[in-house]
């Protein structure tokens, strides 16, 4: 039986695996039990097992591969795909060449490609249509399944930048799998957010090994995978994700939420921090908790109207900031991260981009610098600077914010002078393959809060922090039917336009960080939010 390239579906790709085999179940058993609830692709791969073994699996795994009309792949030997007449090979990196594999096999098998960098796209480009049919874009995550890994996980930035050069060599014939350490807690948030930077293809598929072939359930496992990658949703926070244009009123109504619901935020901050930010997040009508304990993570997770502020000033092992965001992802309450001098040392980008990685943000703010770091658009490739003044351009600084909030599925502030705003949720909604529908990071909601400069706020400590808390506050007081966009929105006009308040009543720096929390709680018990000094507008 030859399947036809273009029917294949990589939506689940299971891998085999008999290391780890559940007492009670076989390699067919596992393999059966993911064909009849949803496994789409099957790859035996078995490195240990000699080739006399490795055929009579091979075949039996064909045998059964054929009961439900599934292509099978065989993994590196290829001998072996063309004794059985099996339907495709894939090879890796240090594996056989593509191209003597392809004359091996012949046009019309399915082969499969390892692939972790764009630098392989751009070969795998140059070869043409004919030969790779679609990769394997990995190692997403860390995993214990693949023996002496050579590749460190690449979270889903690296799957982008592969996407991203699938588009930009123009490979558009090749499908895309992501493998490694991927689960249900992850497949949605790799789906939601390995898109092109185009908008015009997202992952073809998910490739796993453990999640089934170590499953004592392999039918539940898969059945629970299966519901993942055809839902269309991604909720991963209690509340809307609708992208609507924030007014006063919206505003208004976020307040009253966070005053009724008292969000208790969890603070993961420095040490400045946590005093000042206390009394911040007690002056909007919320409980601060400063509590880096793994312990309790779970416990303040699931206490009503939960709230983490991540701040990466924290010294906290990161072990701890791990458990932290897959406590609160789990139980779908929301995180606020500010990667603190993102990439001002290895030291801090390494920790930031290992974070990024290790879960969904429901908003993730930063100053100019630090956006414009984490959006890959470091200053010397702005032409957006401003030689005099020195003075970031708007417009390189939304494109940045823009770009983030697209990358992280997120609601981006880069604050500054001018704060943006942008909403990169896209509603929560998700697709296999078709990415955004090429929607992309320019086409992305920006909301613009300009209240002239409030020098002065460089002068305390703890200020852009501080907006954290504040933000954390409005998010975690949020009902389910609020809005996330209008409290990150509120919560940052709120803040401005205290500042702007408290830098008229203030005699120096000393008084103005009093003046700070007595005009946020002024403002917030006021709640009225037409009457702030600060404004939106629509980028
Ligand atoms: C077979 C394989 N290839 C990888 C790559 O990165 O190329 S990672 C991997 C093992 C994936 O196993 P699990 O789903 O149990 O994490
Ligand atoms: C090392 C591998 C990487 N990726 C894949 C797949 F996901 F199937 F493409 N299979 C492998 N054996
Ligand atoms: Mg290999």
């Amino acid at each position: 039986m030859v399947f036809a390239k273009k029917d294949v579906d990589y939506s689940l790709y299971l891998v085999t695996d008999s290391t780890m085999l559940p007492p009670g179940t076989t390699l067919c058993s596992q393999v059966e039990a993911g064909l009849k609830n949803g496994v789409t692709l099957v790859q035996i791969r078995e490195k240990d097992t000699e080739t006399k073994k490795f055929i009579e699996e091979a075949l039996e795994v064909q045998k059964v591969c054929k009961k439900y009309n599934v292509p099978l792949i065989i993994n590196d030997r290829i001998d072996v795909a063309m004794a059985i007449d099996a339907d495709g090979v894939h090879v890796g990196q240090d594996d056989m060449p593509i191209p003597m594999v392809r004359k091996l096999l012949g046009p019309s098998k399915i082969l499969g490609w390892s692939v972790g960098k764009p630098s392989e796209v751009e070969t795998l480009a140059k070869w043409g249509p004919d030969m790779v049919d679609y990769v394997g874009v990995g190692t997403l995550f860390s995993t214990l399944t693949k023996k002496n890994p050579k590749k460190s996980p690449m979270g889903p930035q690296g799957a982008i930048a592969v996407l991203d050069a699938l588009e930009d060599f123009k490979a558009s014939w090749c499908r895309t799998v992501g493998i490694g350490g991927l689960h249900p807690d992850n497949i949605q948030r790799v789906i939601c957010q390995c898109v092109a930077s185009n908008g015009k293809r997202s992952l073809d598929g998910i490739s796993l090994v453990s999640d089934i072939m170590a499953a004592p359930d392999a039918c539940a496992a898969t059945k629970r995978l299966r519901k993942l990658l055809d839902g269309i949703k991604y909720q991963f926070v209690d509340c809307k994700l609708n992208e609507t244009f924030p007014t006063a009123a919206s505003i208004q109504s976020v307040i009253c939420q966070v005053s009724s619901n008292r969000p208790l935020v969890q603070h993961m901050t420095n040490k400045v921090h946590q005093n000042f930010g206390a009394n911040v997040t007690l002056a909007l009508g919320s409980s601060p908790i400063m509590s880096e304990i793994e312990s309790e993570v779970s416990e303040l997770a699931r206490i009503p109207n939960s709230s983490l502020l991540l701040n990466t000033g924290s010294v906290a092992p990161i072990g701890t900031l791990k458990a932290a965001i897959s406590a609160y992802n789990e139980v779908k309450r929301p995180i606020t991260f500010d990667p603190v001098g993102y990439s001002a040392t290895e030291t801090r980008l390494c920790l930031n981009n290992t974070l990024l990685t290790c879960g969904q943000f429901a908003c993730i703010k930063g100053n100019c610098s630090e956006i414009l770091s984490l959006a890959k658009l470091n200053k010397d490739k702005m032409k957006g600077v401003d030689a005099s003044s020195g003075k970031m351009d708007v417009n390189m600084l939304v494109r940045a914010t823009q770009i983030v909030a697209f990358q992280y599925r997120t609601i981006a502030v880069c604050t500054g002078e001018v704060d943006c705003i942008v909403d990169g949720t896209f509603g929560g909604k998700y697709k296999l393959s078709s990415g955004t529908a090429g929607v992309t990071a320019e086409d992305l909601p920006c909301v613009i809060i300009e209240d002239g400069s409030i020098p002065i706020m460089g002068d305390i400590t703890a200020s852009g922090c501080s907006l954290g808390s504040t933000i954390a506050s409005f998010i975690g007081g949020l009902d389910p039917t609020g809005n996330l966009f209008d409290a990150v929105v509120g919560a940052v006009l709120l803040y401005k336009s205290a500042g702007k308040l408290a830098s008229t009543r203030c005699q120096g720096s000393g008084s103005f960080h009093v003046q700070l929390i007595d005009a946020l709680y002024q403002l917030f018990h006021e709640n009225k939010p037409e009457k702030w000094s600060a404004s939106l507008r629509k980028f």
